[in-house]
């Protein structure tokens, strides 16, 4: 009888997809750490697609800091998520080289760095707009009991409607205890809470962080403190209170300066408890200075 209940309990066989027969591919996009991500053409059905195939060491590294705990993979976790602000995932499996691979709508767009950067008219007419769409995602992904563990500009990209598309779930874990418990340092030194910093306890209020900064980046082109590419000079200065939006901003509105600095408090408990109740300050911002499209001033 045990013989059969192992039989059963084992995971059914997955077929192996050779990614040059299934898909032709157009040209490599971006620039990712952790894959390749090419533009193709899926030859079942002719769709235009995002091909992201995961580096099999990395992947292994980073699946070895989560050993008995187990996280589903980036493949499993995207294809769950449908929001109009994450990009859909079409489709998971493995290749015949054994790497793991995800199939995406191809979102034709910027990055939000790019934006960032630039700083252009485009920027700052929809930078509320695209505030509130990354912090609908973010919320989203918080009702579905999941932490994202790496939100940042990087991790965005801006549709050619301004439509916002957050688009790499490399580092999301659950909302259990087991994840939350202290130690793991993964992310982007620059955009982590100091909690994460400090291997202490963390919860879902370390996006709310990383969120936070990502707006203070949108309003000024810079971190909130000295930029640093080490967890070790990060934590020489997070002790240290962020510069203030308002005075590198000129005549920034005051609900909106008031909400991202809430979310930058050194303590968790100083910041908002919450994605949606930081939305809904921007959101009615926004309404008050008619900083939203048109189709949205009735939601
Ligand atoms: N669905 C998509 N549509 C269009 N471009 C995409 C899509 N997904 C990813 N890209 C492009 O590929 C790049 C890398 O993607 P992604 O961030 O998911 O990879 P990664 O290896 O996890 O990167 P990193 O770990 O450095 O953040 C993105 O910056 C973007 O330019």
């Amino acid at each position: 009888m045990n013989f059969f209940k192992q039989l059963f309990r084992r995971k059914p066989r997955i077929e192996k997809i050779e990614i040059r027969r299934r898909f032709d591919l157009i040209g490599r996009v971006g620039q990712g750490s952790m894959s390749k991500v090419w533009r193709a053409t899926d030859t079942l059905g002719g769709r235009m697609v995002a091909l992201k195939v995961l580096d099999k060491a990395k992947t292994l590294r980073l699946e070895q800091r989560f050993v008995g705990l187990e996280r589903p993979t980036e493949g499993e976790i995207a294809i769950n998520l449908h929001h109009p602000n994450i990009v859909r995932t079409l489709e998971h499996g493995i290749t015949s080289e054994d790497e793991q691979f995800l199939v995406m709508e191809f979102v034709e767009g910027v990055g939000l760095s790019y934006l960032v950067d630039l700083q252009n008219e485009r920027m700052q007419k929809n930078r509320l707009w695209y505030i509130i769409q990354i912090g609908e995602a973010l919320e989203y992904l918080h009702q579905q009991n999941w932490i994202h563990r790496d939100l940042c500009p990087r991790n965005i990209i801006v549709s050619n409607e301004d439509r916002i598309k957050l688009i790499d779930f490399g580092l999301v874990v659950p909302n259990t205890p087991p994840f939350r418990a202290p130690g793991n340092r993964t992310g982007t030194a620059n955009y982590m809470a100091p909690e994460l910093i400090k291997r202490l306890k963390t919860d879902q209020r370390i996006d709310i962080f990383s969120y936070a900064v990502t707006c203070f980046e949108m309003y000024t082109r810079e971190l909130p403190w000295p930029a640093a590419d080490s967890f070790e000079s990060v934590l020489q200065h997070i002790n240290q209170p962020p510069k203030d939006i308002r005075k590198l901003v000129e005549g920034i509105d005051e609900q909106v300066a008031a909400a991202i600095m809430k979310g930058l408090a050194l303590h968790p408990d100083d910041r908002w408890p919450t994605t949606r109740r930081m939305v809904n300050d921007f959101r009615e911002a926004a309404e008050r200075l008619g900083q939203l499209p048109r189709t949205q001033e009735t939601a």
